[in-house]
């Protein structure tokens, strides 16, 4: 049988990258693709909103969805959890939709373990300098947390390999159609795979 289900692309890389402005101009454009929203621990930000940008949990609540396995992955980001609800990646790739994930690169790296199939792209910054910056221009975070998420970072970009794509982002409108023209060859790749599967079924008719 074909493999009719949805393609997972997961985006990643470290805090301040862009992931979250580079997904949100995608999302502006992009309207086959599915966005999982996530559940966190940490404080709702001025401008969020609870379903939106994530569903906002306690860590009791939280901990009780990794105790029932609702998790598909999840992440002790800078004391806070963060996750993917298992149920709606699954039954939304079931339906033949495709999933995207914005996530932080130890949840990425689960979901490798359990989705090899899954196209990973890593956001990379143009330098860590300009990381930084984004990180402080962004103003949400006290210093001491903006050192946490600068040394997460060094971190995260050697585990950069591990990945399918790497995309720059030194403009989000770059980074946007790089990513839109992955997933554009992703479906390509797949229909050209279909297509030589089903000849391969048609010759052994013969
Ligand atoms: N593992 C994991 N990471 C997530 C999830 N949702 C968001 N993140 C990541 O958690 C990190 C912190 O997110 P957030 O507090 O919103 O800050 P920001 O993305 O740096 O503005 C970011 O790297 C997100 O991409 C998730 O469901 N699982
Ligand atoms: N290509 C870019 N050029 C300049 N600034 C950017 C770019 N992409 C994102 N930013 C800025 O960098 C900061 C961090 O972006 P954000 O999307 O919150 O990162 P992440 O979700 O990876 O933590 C924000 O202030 C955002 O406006």
């Amino acid at each position: 049988m074909i493999d009719e289900k949805g393609i997972l692309f997961i985006l990643s890389g470290p805090s301040g990258v862009g992931k979250g402005t580079v997904r949100k101009r995608l999302f502006e454009k992009a309207t086959d693709l599915q966005y999982s929203i996530s559940m966190t621990t940490r404080d709702r930000r001025p401008g969020e909103e609870d379903g939106v940008d994530y569903f906002y949990k306690s860590k009791e609540e939280f901990e009780q969805l990794i105790e029932e396995n609702e998790l598909l992955e999840y992440a002790k980001y800078v004391n806070n959890y963060y996750g993917t609800p298992r149920k709606y990646v699954e039954e939304t790739l079931a339906k033949g939709y495709d999933v995207f994930l914005e996530i932080e690169v130890q949840g990425a790296m689960q979901v490798k373990k359990n989705f090899p199939e899954g196209v990973f792209i890593f956001l990379f910054p143009p330098s860590l300098e300009e990381l930084k910056n984004r990180i402080l221009g962004r103003g949400t975070e006290s210093n001491d947390l903006v050192l946490n998420r600068l040394k997460e970072a060094r971190k995260e970009i050697e585990m950069m390999d591990a990945y399918d794509y790497v995309v720059v982002n030194d403009q989000v409108d770059h980074a946007v159609s790089k990513i839109e023209s992955i997933i554009q060859s992703e479906h390509l790749k797949r229909e050209r795979i279909a297509k030589q599967y089903k000849k391969i079924l048609e010759d052994d008719q013969l």
